[in-house]
């Protein structure tokens, strides 16, 4: 039987999906679960690994049989996922030993500052090419093991296993017989060096986590593992953190090339190609991926909440029953009337790294209402993109004329019109704004030998271009306004409140 598509498993932070892919390329459908946040705390953020395995499952054997594929009909599984978050197991029973420690969780910022304290900042960048911030896994594992009863023990054993989601969901998918990850993903642990291409033992040492725990580390498009399902072998053979799944996806395969991705948080990366580059204006240096042999890098502007603030408007404050709802609500009113909102709930990442920041919303008059609320929530993801578009021109000197987007909030024509006006730049949108399932699905392709890197730009279409309508000069006078504003936020909260 002729083999003929391949199915990318997208587990994102809020919602796990999977999605079907041809021989050439194209989306042909998708399946999508939402699942549990639990917030046991201000500032903490977690996941049941069990519901994230469970509903990336169902997802998976939902689309294959609504779809009526067989079993022999897919080629490859690629897997991307939500980076960052961490999840610690028992090796005979592969049972987690604590909920997922979510990215944007900040109950580890105190060791942090103590890292920071001890000046390991200069050398945690070198090797890893991050800033010592909560965000990362490492402080996360350590936390685990502090905290769970008995953990350390069992560490010590050689009996426990970390991994990120990707490690996770092929560890399952393969019932235990696979223990990896890929380079992008080992690049958001703060446990490896991305110049050697391995983990780090004084990282690991000095982060008290034990060498057993960490998975195989391969690149992104090779073979990672088997799963059986109805009789056949089907092999998994890409697999990337989202974002820089997102950039593959968005073909931008070649120096200089970028995309922003509006999801829970906002990630734009640009590819530096095989230099390694440091950055000066706050933002991280992390691995985009490594095909054929290659590793290239990326600069990366990581903002923790964008989209998330979309659904606090939903779910926090009920200002609105649905996301969609916000375009029309937004267009309703000319301006937001300088009413600015900070979504700094779980402190403020690139370019400003604040674990201690927090939301507020300035400007309030009698006059504010709902539709004020909504657009300046939304204007806000489009600040905080400049706030890194800024940063990554001074980084690569490379001023961008237009910048390709992709994620679940660019279905909001007046978000990227805003966004446009805001940059003062062309922002494009493609067809496909699933760029990071089709990112992880292009490197399963290549793994699987159905296409080649050069094959991807082919694939491209672009569903519209936002061109810039504001005047520079009210561009200009509202982005001075956003950063006094931000300043405003800024370490809010002391250490001993988390
Ligand atoms: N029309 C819309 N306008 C603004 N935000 C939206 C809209 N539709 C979805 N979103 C936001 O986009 C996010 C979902 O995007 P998605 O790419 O699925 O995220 P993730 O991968 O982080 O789970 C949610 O945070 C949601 O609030
Ligand atoms: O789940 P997303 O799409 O919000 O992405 C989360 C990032 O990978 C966190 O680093």
């Amino acid at each position: 039987m002729a083999v003929k598509y391949i199915i990318a498993l997208d587990q994102g932070t809020t919602s796990s999906r999977a999605v079907l892919f041809n021989d050439k390329g194209e989306l042909l459908a998708i399946e999508q679960q939402e699942f549990k946040q639990y917030f046991p705390k201000p500032g903490w953020v977690e996941h049941d690994a069990q519901e994230i395995w469970d509903t990336q499952y169902e997802v998976l054997t939902a689309l294959i049989a609504n779809q009526k594929i067989k079993p022999a009909e897919i080629a490859a599984l690629g897997i991307t996922n939500q980076r960052e978050t961490t999840i610690v197991w028992e090796k005979a029973t592969g049972k987690p030993i604590h909920k997922a420690i979510v990215w944007q969780d900040k109950r580890t910022s105190s060791i942090c500052n103590d890292l920071k304290n001890k000046g390991m900042e200069g050398m945690v960048r070198e090797k890893t090419g991050l800033v010592i911030d909560s965000y990362f896994s490492a402080t996360k594992i350590q936390w685990i093991l502090d905290n769970v009863p008995g953990a350390r023990d069992k560490a010590d054993a050689g009996e426990l296993l970390f991994g990120t989601v990707d490690t996770w969901l092929v560890w399952k998918l393969t019932k235990g017989k696979q223990h990896v990850t890929d380079y992008t993903n080992a690049s958001r642990t703060m446990l490896y060096d991305i110049r050697q291409l391995e983990w780090d033992t004084e990282l690991i040492d000095m982060l008290r986590v034990n060498k057993s725990l960490l998975p195989e580390v391969k690149p992104s498009a090779t073979h990672f593992g088997m799963w059986e399902f109805g009789g056949e072998e089907i092999p998994i053979t890409g697999i990337a953190g989202d974002q820089q799944a997102a950039l593959f996806g968005q073909a931008c395969c070649e120096v200089g090339m970028a995309k922003n991705t509006y999801g829970t948080g906002c990630f734009m990366l640009m590819n530096t190609g095989d230099k390694l580059q440091m950055s000066e204006n706050g933002l991280i240096t992390t691995i985009a991926y490594g095909v054929d042999g290659k590793v290239h890098y990326a600069l990366e502007g990581s903002v923790f909440v964008a989209g998330a603030a979309v659904q606090w408007l939903r779910d926090g404050i009920k200002l609105i029953k649905d996301t969609s709802e916000t375009e029309a609500l937004a267009e309703e009113v000319k301006d937001t009337e300088d009413v600015f909102v900070v979504p700094a709930f779980v402190g403020l990442g690139a370019p400003y790294w604040d674990m201690y920041a927090r939301g507020a919303i300035f400007g309030l008059t009698r006059d504010t209402d709902t539709r004020h609320l909504v657009k300046a929530t939304l204007d806000s993801l489009a600040y905080q993109t400049r706030d890194i578009l800024e940063a990554m021109q001074k980084d690569s000197k490379i001023d961008l004329k237009s910048l390709k987007v992709d994620g679940g909030a660019v279905a909001n024509n007046y978000l990227m019109q805003f966004q446009s006006d805001i940059l003062g730049v062309e922002v494009v949108r493609p067809e496909v704004i699933e760029s990071t399932a089709q990112g992880a699905a292009y490197l399963a392709g290549i793994g699987v030998g159905m296409w080649k890197q050069e094959d991807l730009t082919k694939l491209q279409k672009i569903n519209r271009v936002f061109k810039p309508m504001l005047e520079e000069k009210t561009r200009e006078r509202l982005y001075k306004k956003w950063q006094e504003a931000v300043k405003r936020t800024m370490n809010w909260i002391e250490e001993d409140e988390l």
